[in-house]
Order: structure tokens, then sequence, then C-alpha cells
């Protein structure tokens, strides 16, 4: 699992640590780190032109000790001082004392530039870069070198991953003790670039809790169901697919290809695209209406291309848990969901989000951890965000959200949320925990779709094609 804190909390442990080393030690650490990565992005480091912004807090110190450094090892290295009055005191004096230079011109150092160390702001930055910084950045940016961003890219919320002013587009971002929640969450994580983690031993002070986390291939191999020996159909899993319309049968279609892939033993139909459902796969098991009349069934999946037909309120009355997708989500209740006294997963994307908290879209796409939470809290459920970064959230809000990790913008096609709610409902139903089940899925569908599009444009049925090589892949140690 990555692990991801809060800048309240990283600040708690460092100044933990912090009394129990030396004077300046942790930014001697970071410093040692942030100059050993920049030198393995860097063909050689002698004779190498290197830039530093430097703020007027410690992220500026960070870089003009890492400066310090790499001007010993004979690099060029000029300081771009943004507040030379305020400029960290002792670092600057070890930069000068090594060969660094103070820039003159800021312009003329970043046209010639290798790289570029953005030390304007770290932890302690808010609302974006200030209006003096702006020219400089865009500079940096519009330049040939490479821009490396010193704990963070100057001008993201390191709590929210919003962005609400301009910040620096780092390509490689050297972050130190451990990932702030901003690193991992857009718009603030477009910025990164390669996340680098630096070892200062903070590790040990901080909760063994985080704020945020994110799955990684062992967590998910572990979370996966197996078939026992014994096991039978009924056993894995039965999950009940209630999507699609006259207008929309192919949403059906989708659901029942991710829910096949997903770990249950069985899926049942239920709807008005059994026609459909039952030419594209022969192995469903369709029913007439109503739900309740199915069959056995360990965990409902309702609203894919559902339009106005019934279906949500009869899953809903169940005592199984509940996905509630797509056309589902339009004018979802909140006290018919926290009534209920199985667990329901609830998975929108921005604009159903946007309308079930009844805010603009805009608003949710830039503060994705506040609105999944929010929504959590609202219908007391397990919330899925989708979007460029997946986030889960549960009713608990003690419990850390989930941030997917495999993410990839050629999801962004029609139908790849059908087998998404497919594959998250088979999980429920094979008995993952919501917040498990919608993490795992979240995964393996972002794999799957990396796997199958190779960097080329990919179809919803490819996604749900390509989830078995998705899940041997994550088992592969
Ligand atoms: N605290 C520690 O133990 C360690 C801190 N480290 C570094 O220290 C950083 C935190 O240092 P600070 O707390 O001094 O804070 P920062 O250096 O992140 O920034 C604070 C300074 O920037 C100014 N500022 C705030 N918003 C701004 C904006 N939008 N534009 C321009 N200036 C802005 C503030 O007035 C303040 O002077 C970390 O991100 C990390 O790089 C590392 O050296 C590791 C150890
Ligand atoms: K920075």
């Amino acid at each position: 699992m990555r692990h991801a804190y809060s800048v309240e909390t990283v600040r708690a442990a460092e100044a933990e640590l912090m009394a129990r080393v030396p004077e300046g030690a942790l930014m001697q650490r970071a410093a040692a780190g942030l100059a050993a990565a920049v030198a393995g992005l860097l063909p050689r480091v002698y004779g190498a032109r290197v830039v530093l912004l430097v703020g007027s807090g410690d992220n500026g110190g960070d870089a003009l000790y890492a400066g310090a450094r790499l001007a010993r090892r004979g690099a060029a290295v000029a300081a771009v001082l943004l507040a030379p009055d305020r400029a960290h005191r002792q670092g600057l004096a070890a930069f000068r004392k090594a060969g660094g230079q103070v820039a003159e011109d800021p312009f003329a150092v970043l046209a010639v530039a290798d790289v570029v160390l953005d030390g304007i702001t770290g932890i302690g930055g808010h609302g974006g870069l200030r209006p003096d910084a702006v020219p400089v950045a865009r500079a940096a940016r519009g330049s040939n070198a490479m821009v490396v961003a010193v704990d963070l890219p100057s001008g993201i919320e390191a709590d929210t991953g919003e962005v609400t002013g301009e910040a620096l587009r780092a390509d490689a971002t050297v972050t130190f003790g451990t990932y702030k929640q901003g690193l991992l969450i857009d718009p603030a994580r477009e910025h990164t670039g390669a996340v680098r983690l630096v070892d200062i031993g903070l590790e040990p002070h901080l909760p063994s809790v985080p704020d945020l986390e994110a799955l990684q291939h062992t967590d998910v191999a572990q979370l996966l169901p197996v078939p026992a020996a014994e096991s039978d159909k009924y056993r894995r899993g039965v999950v009940g697919v209630v999507a699609g319309s006259a207008r929309y049968p192919g949403a059906a279609v989708l659901a029942v290809a991710g829910a096949l892939r997903g770990g249950a033993g069985a899926v049942r139909y239920v709807g008005p695209a059994a026609d459909a459902v039952i030419a594209r796969f022969p192995e469903a098991l369709v029913h007439g209406w109503p739900p309740s009349r199915a069959g056995r069934v360990q965990a409902w999946v309702v609203g894919p291309g559902l339009g106005d037909g019934p279906g949500v309120q009869e899953v809903l009355d169940t005592d199984v848990p509940v996905l509630v997708d797509a056309d589902g989500l339009r004018g979802l209740d909140p006290d018919a969901v926290r009534a209920r006294k199985a667990p329901t997963l609830l998975t929108p994307h921005a604009g159903e989000a946007a309308a079930l908290l009844g805010v603009d879209r805009g608003e949710v796409e830039g503060a994705r951890l506040g609105t999944v939470r929010a929504l959590a809290a609202k219908y007391g459920a397990t919330v899925l965000l989708k979007g460029s970064t997946t986030l889960v959230a549960g009713p608990d809000e003690r419990t850390p959200v989930r941030v997917n990790p495999t993410g990839t913008s050629w999801l962004a096609t029609a139908g790849s949320g059908d087998v998404l709610s497919g594959l998250a409902g088979s999980l429920l139903a094979a008995g993952l925990a919501p917040l498990d089940a919608a993490s795992v899925a979240a995964y393996l569908h972002g794999l799957a779709a990396r796997l199958a599009s190779h960097d080329a444009p990919v179809a919803a049925h490819d996604v749900a094609t390509a989830i078995p090589r998705a899940w041997r892949d994550a088992r592969t140690p």
C-alpha cells in the first residue's frame, strides 16, 4: 500500500523526529536525496547547468543545499531568489561557499538550463504561485530544461490536490519523508511527473493509519477472490444486474461483461435488454421482473443505461450489498440509502456527483477529495468517484480514502463505466467489503484499459475482455 498524509500530520511527525536529531539534519537528508535524484536524471553532473528557483521557506532551503552538493560535483549552479531578503540563510551561505552563483537575470540562466529545481514553495504554500513567481515558472516550463519539483510542484494544494491558481508543471517530483495527498490526486497530480520518495527517517513517526492510500499489485493480489476446491457457483457469489433499456441495451451487455469477469460464480440479469444480453453472453442467467423473483443473489448492480426504468428501489429494498451507478443515481434519496442495513456503493462520475450534491461539475473536478468525502457522509455509503484519479471513500470518515493509481485517459470512453460497475458488483458478490470491491475494481479496470490500449484508443468492450489479463498481471509478483 502506498500511503499519503495530510500536511498537519507530516508537520507533527517532522517535529517529533526533529527533536531527536541534530539541528538541520532533516534538511540535509532531504537535500542529499534530492541532489542524488537530480544527478541520476542528468547524463553527467560535471558541467551540467542547474537553476534553482528559491522561495522564502524551507523548500527553498532544500533546493539551495542540493544546489551546493551539485556545485561541489562540478555543476554550474545558479539560484533565482524570488524573495532575496527571506531566502534560507544558512542554505544560501552553503550554496555560495560551494561555488553557486545568485542569478542576476533569471531568464538568461533559464534559457540555457539543463535542469531546474523548483523550490518556490512546498507544504507551506497556498493559493497558487504569487504573481512575481509566475513569469519565472513559465520561463522554466518553456525552456528545454527538465523541471524537478522539490517536495511538490509549487502552487498546488498539498492537502487536497486542488490547483486554485497557477502552479508549476514538473517533469519529476522528489518528495521527502512520505507522499502528500495532493501528489496523488488530480488536478495537482497532473503537475508532478514521476514522483520519487526520499527517506528522511519520518516513517516511524507517522501514524499507522494514513489519510489517503493507494493499492499496489501485492495488495490487489491479496484481495482478489480465489475459488476454493469445494466452491460451487453459489459459494463464489452470484451478482444480479438491473440495467439497460430499450434505448440503451448496450449498457446492460457491458455491465454483464464486467460482472462475468469479476469473480462471482454466476451473473443474473433482470431488465428489458435480456435478448441482447443472452445473445452476447449465453452464460448469463436472465430472469423476468421483478428482481426479487430472480433467485439467490449476493449483490446487486443497478443503473447503467436504465433510463427512467424501475429497479433502484426494488434492489435497495433487498438485504444484500447494492451498487448504484449512472441513471440509478438520478435523484437518489439519501434517506433510502441510509436506511439500508446492508452496504451500498455509489459510483458517480463528476457530473453525477455534482448533481447529487447540488454543486457545479467544475467544483467536483477541482476538489475531488472533498467531494467523495461529502458524498459518503451524505449517503452513509461507500462512494467511488470516477475520473482521471478515481477516489473511493467509505462512510466512516476515519477510514483512509483510496486513490486508484492505474487510471489512464483512454478509459474516458463510452460504456467503460458500465464495465466498471459490473466488475465492482461481481467483487461485492464474491464477498469483498465495499471499499475493497470498489478500489480493486478500479485498479483492475485501469490496468485492463492500459493492457488493452497500448497507448491507442480502446473500446469499453476491449476493457472488459482484458480484465482477466489484468487479474493475472496483478497476481504476478
Ligand atoms: N519541516 C521539516 O522538517 C522539513 C522540511 N522540509 C522542507 O520544508 C518545506 C516546508 O517549508 P516551510 O514550512 O518553510 O514552507 P515552504 O517553503 O513550503 O513555503 C513557505 C513560504 O512560502 C511563502 N508562501 C506561501 N504561499 C506562497 C505562494 N503561493 N507563493 C509564494 N510564496 C508563498 C510563505 O510566506 C513562506 O515564507 C517542505 O515542503 C520541505 O521541502 C525538508 O527540508 C525536510 C524537513
Ligand atoms: K516546490
